[in-house]
């Protein structure tokens, strides 16, 4: 097996897929999608002029000199509430009584909040102090002016973006479907959680890991399924998983064992492979292949290796078939400790990242492709070059975060 730089495979697998179509869904069911289209502003934000509190819309100039001991005393001449229209404009002399919310009436430029005023019987108000123009006034525009470009295609539409888009008025937004994913775990050794397994046997987690997995990348997973180490079984499996689904990820049985048969049963299929075998560790057996219409994801069998050959390469393909590419915030820091690794190959290790006296130091966690606690809390991956074998306490590496990644439109 002659193995692939991870940056060849990266781009060999994305040039493998393309975005689904796009549709218009409604909002509530495009929250975690990513927008297929870029969104401009389709009005004014706030829509008109309009009070930020309950009290009294005035004209400011009229409250110049009030105090507590000397209140100005104006006429009520209406009443405002949100979503009604204000009945008359203001003259001199007039206020109006105004709720939160509520369009500002011709003629008035500030508010009194109620808490600075007093209702009088007579059918008068008395203002406490004094406000400027446009005091507790929300102008209409002054969040987004009709026609400013809001989103580019690509955004993830999250809680706020939803608010946004239905603040627009917009019932619907134009995204990707989420693609329909399989995951298939192989092997003899494997006993499914719940049922009773001897100490040489192995409950089987990839499935659970790779569906989250697979979930967090905006995918549903629409089956799972678990198969033995023989042809006849995997190709069987693979033919009934494949069918329904955009996306088939296998873990297991990829490498270079007598029992390690996933890759032959998809060949058998008439698979063809994309990229086979990776300069990656943990990971290295990692593979993608496509299956008639469906993009094949073969991973190790070892869940830290599994974790990250998904990671690097099954979550960059769901997103491009949402029609992203994700970027990542990368930041250089210090190596607590140092490592010798193999040269030739990238090594991604699960890390955190700490700050002292102003520098970045990157802790790596114990790594190992057999271990399952090594990516629990990881803030990252340290990036240990190919070119390089051995790394000193204190040298600086790159250090990829998963935390609040930016999305852009992937090219087609
Ligand atoms: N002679 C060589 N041996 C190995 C090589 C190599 O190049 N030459 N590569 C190694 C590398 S790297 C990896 S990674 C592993 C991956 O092998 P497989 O994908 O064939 O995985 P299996 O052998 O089926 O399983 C490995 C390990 O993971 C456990 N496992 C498998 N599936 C699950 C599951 N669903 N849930 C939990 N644990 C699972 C399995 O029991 C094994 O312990 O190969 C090296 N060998
Ligand atoms: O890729 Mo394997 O995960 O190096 O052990």
């Amino acid at each position: 097996m002659s193995l692939t730089s991870l940056a060849t495979a990266r781009q060999a697998v994305l040039d493998a897929v393309c975005p689904a179509p796009a549709e218009a869904v409604p909002l509530l069911h495009a929250h975690g999608r990513f927008l297929a289209t870029a969104v401009s502003a389709t009005r004014a934000l706030p829509g008109c002029d309009n009070s930020a509190m309950d009290g009294w819309a005035v004209r400011a100039g009229e409250t110049r000199g009030a105090t507590r001991s000397h209140p100005v005393r104006l006429r009520v001449v209406d009443t405002v509430y949100a979503g009604a229209l204000p009945s008359c404009p203001l003259q001199p002399g007039e206020a109006a009584r105004i709720f939160t919310g509520a369009p500002l009436p011709l003629g008035a430029d500030a508010v009194v909040r109620q808490e600075a005023a007093r209702a009088e019987d007579t059918g008068h108000v008395s203002l406490f102090i004094t406000v400027p123009p446009g005091h507790d006034v929300r102008r209409a525009g002054e969040e987004v002016l009709e026609g400013t470009p809001l989103f580019a295609a690509g955004q993830r539409v999250e809680p706020a973006v939803l608010g946004v888009l239905a603040s627009l008025g917009m019932p619907t937004a134009l995204v990707r479907p989420a693609p329909r994913v399989a995951v298939l775990a192989t092997g003899d050794e494997l006993v499914s959680p719940g049922e009773p397994a001897q100490p040489h046997q192995v409950y089987e987690s990839n499935l659970l890991l790779v569906a989250a997995l697979a979930r967090e990348a905006g995918a549903e997973v629409i089956s799972t399924g678990r198969a033995r180490d023989d042809c006849p079984a995997l190709r069987a499996a693979v033919t009934r998983l494949a069918s329904q689904a955009d996306v088939l990820v296998t873990t297991g049985g990829a490498s270079v064992g007598d029992k390690d048969r996933v890759k032959s049963a998809l060949t058998e299929l008439g698979a063809r492979f994309v990229v086979d075998g990776v300069a990656l560790k943990p990971g290295k057996p990692v593979a993608v292949a496509r299956l008639g219409d469906t993009a094949v994801i073969v991973l190790p069998g070892n869940p830290g290796a599994a974790t990250v050959a998904w990671d690097q390469l099954g979550r960059p393909v769901l997103l491009k078939l949402q029609g992203v590419r994700e970027e990542r915030r990368r930041l250089r820091a210090r190596l607590t400790e140092g490592r010798h690794k193999q040269a030739g190959l990238t090594y991604l290790i699960s890390a955190q990242v700490e700050h002292r006296a102003g520098d970045a130091w990157v802790r790596l966690r114990p790594q190992g492709a057999g271990q399952i606690l090594q990516n629990v809390g990881a803030e990252g991956y340290a990036v240990l070059p190919p070119g390089r074998a051995d790394f000193a306490e204190g040298d600086e590496v790159e250090v990829e975060l998963f935390d609040r990644p930016r999305y852009v439109a992937a090219s087609p």
